[in-house]
């Protein structure tokens, strides 16, 4: 959910990366049972399926903290009331009108200039501006406009000549219900005199993609996230609201005394809620690193799975988990909060994918940084998986873009440097071969290439976390073998009666095999 744009910009992320690449540190035993590593690994995840984003588990070590409690725990009537309070901050109003909506979808063709996105065609944002329309529920596009323009930036958008053939259009077909006019961000006086030159509401990219988000977002933080987001639509609408008052909104008649304008009074509200909803993400995030410590006290080998929105990431994971609860849907920003799925690779390590929120260029900058503090946990994982939808006429930019956001992520060399390629969708390009080294090109739908990917996962997992596969000769009346069960992953098991030992295949990590050495020198 990156923007291009954002991306660049330095220092905007709000990313702080607490580990490097999986290779730094201490590797952990892996469980064969990926239902139970799940079961272990979202008591320690802010997700839906988890539950464990409330943070009021009790600690892994079962101490107790100041407040008497366990650590991690609350005092129930403060979470109580921070509870109602965050609900507080998500009562809101409509955003964009519910039931059906007829829309004209009116793109702006920036030619030549400054204002030219780099790398795509009008017809390609097109489809992206349909598909974004046609993600909300009942509505449609009934025109599509492509209007050449050279400063889309300028207040009413188009040229006064332009702008008349499209009001003579728009207010001459009553079926067109709203316009949305496919722009990044519009000025409040634009969309003001837009809406009343064509007599319907307009709405661009960032109205379009917040309402989407909204619909979409499950997690109290998604949610706030959410709303942090919208305060800057709320600022125009106050601004455009008191410009329609005239004098008398920033005038020096002060409400109740108090000494301050309509306008002072309804900034300061925004500037509370602002920093109470600041203040309440700060909670969760601080519960979602706590829970984030305990689970990597669990360690089991955490794989992000990004891309471009709508790339086939969350297909991608059910095919290589079998989780039949998960359910991709086609659609753009179908996925808005992390979650967490288990799976096994070929030498029976059980790794946790994480599903994450799409990436989609020309995003507005408020819109990615409240949401960059749900992409922390890509900087905690392992090994980051990045999927491709090749049959995209886009696709090689939508690579660029992805790449360019993981880049301002400011995550650690090693684990961009150790990153796989994973180009999908390759059964609607007959004939597809990778171009990158070391990509593993599948289709997560049909089931294709999956083997493979596991195992070049299995591979890179290993080498990322430093574990290596080792034949060790244990005697079987000793307690090596059930040391061996519990603390590595145990593949297979060579029993030599006649001898009384068992030459046993276990993957385990480099601090496991030095604990074993020491536990049983012989
Ligand atoms: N033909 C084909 N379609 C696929 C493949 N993988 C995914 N899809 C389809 O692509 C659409 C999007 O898939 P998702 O898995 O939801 O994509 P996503 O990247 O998780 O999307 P967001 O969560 O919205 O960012 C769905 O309709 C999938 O059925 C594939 O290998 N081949
Ligand atoms: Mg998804």
């Amino acid at each position: 959910m990156w923007a291009v744009r954002a991306a660049v910009r330095p220092g905007f992320w709000l990313f702080r990366v607490a580990r490097g690449c999986g290779a730094q540190r201490a590797a952990p035993p892996l469980s064969p049972c990926p239902e139970r590593a799940l079961a272990a690994f979202r008591g320690g995840l802010g997700c839906p399926e988890g539950r464990g984003g409330g943070g009021r588990g009790p600690r892994a070590d079962g101490r107790r903290s100041r407040t008497g409690g366990k650590e991690g725990e609350e005092e129930p009537e403060a979470a109580e009331e921070e509870e109602k309070e965050e609900e507080e901050l998500l009562r809101r109003d409509p955003l964009l009108p519910a039931g059906t909506q007829r829309v004209c979808l009116v793109h702006p063709d920036v030619k030549w200039g400054p204002g030219k996105p780099p790398g795509t065609r009008a017809e390609w944002q097109v489809v992206e501006a349909q598909a974004l329309v046609h993600t909300l529920d009942g509505w449609s596009v009934v025109h599509t406009v492509v209007v050449p323009t050279k400063t889309p930036d300028r207040k009413l958008v188009f040229g006064r000549g332009t702008l008349e053939r499209l009001t003579e259009k728009i207010r001459g077909s009553p079926e067109i219900t709203a316009v949305f006019l496919n722009v990044e961000r519009m000025a409040a006086p634009t969309k003001k005199e837009l809406e009343a030159a064509w007599g319907v509401r307009v709405f661009d990219r960032f109205m379009v993609v917040l309402h989407i988000f909204r619909c979409n977002a499950r997690t109290k933080e998604a949610r706030l996230q959410v709303a942090l987001a919208e305060l800057p639509l709320l600022r125009s609408h106050l601004k455009n609201n008191v410009a329609h008052l005239g004098g008398r909104g920033r005038d020096s008649r002060h409400i109740m005394g108090s000494g301050e304008s309509f306008m002072q009074v309804q900034e300061r509200l925004l500037k509370d809620k602002e920093a109470k909803i600041r203040k309440a993400l700060d909670r969760l995030r601080r519960k979602r690193l706590l829970l984030g410590q305990q689970r990597r006290r669990r360690e089991f080998p955490v794989v992000s799975v990004v891309g471009y929105t709508n790339c086939g990431k969350t297909t991608l994971i059910k095919a290589l988990t079998g989780d039949a609860a998960i359910q991709p849907r086609d659609q753009l920003f179908a996925t808005l909060d992390v979650t967490a799925h288990a799976g096994s690779l070929p030498s029976r390590v059980t790794v946790i994918y994480m599903d994450t929120i799409g990436f989609l260029s020309q995003l507005p900058h408020s819109l990615v940084e409240s949401f960059s503090a749900t992409l922390e946990d890509v900087g905690h994982s392992d090994l980051i998986v990045h999927v491709r939808d090749v049959s995209h006429p886009e696709t090689e930019l939508q690579k660029a873009s992805v790449l360019s956001a993981l880049r301002t992520l400011q995550l650690p060399r090693p684990l961009l440097d150790c990153m796989v390629e994973v180009p999908n969708k390759v059964d609607l390009v007959p004939g597809y071969i990778p171009a990158e080294p070391g990509a593993v090109a599948v289709s997560a739908l049909l089931g294709l290439g999956l083997e493979e990917l596991k195992a070049r996962l299995e591979e890179a997992i290993l080498r990322a976390t430093g574990r290596r596969v080792l034949t060790l000769r244990v005697g079987l009346a000793g307690p090596q073998l059930s040391w061996l069960h519990q603390e590595a992953t145990v593949q297979a098991v060579d029993v030599k009666p006649e001898a009384g030992v068992a030459d046993v295949k276990v993957i385990i990590s480099d601090s496991a095999y030095g604990r074993f050495r020491k536990l049983f020198p012989g």
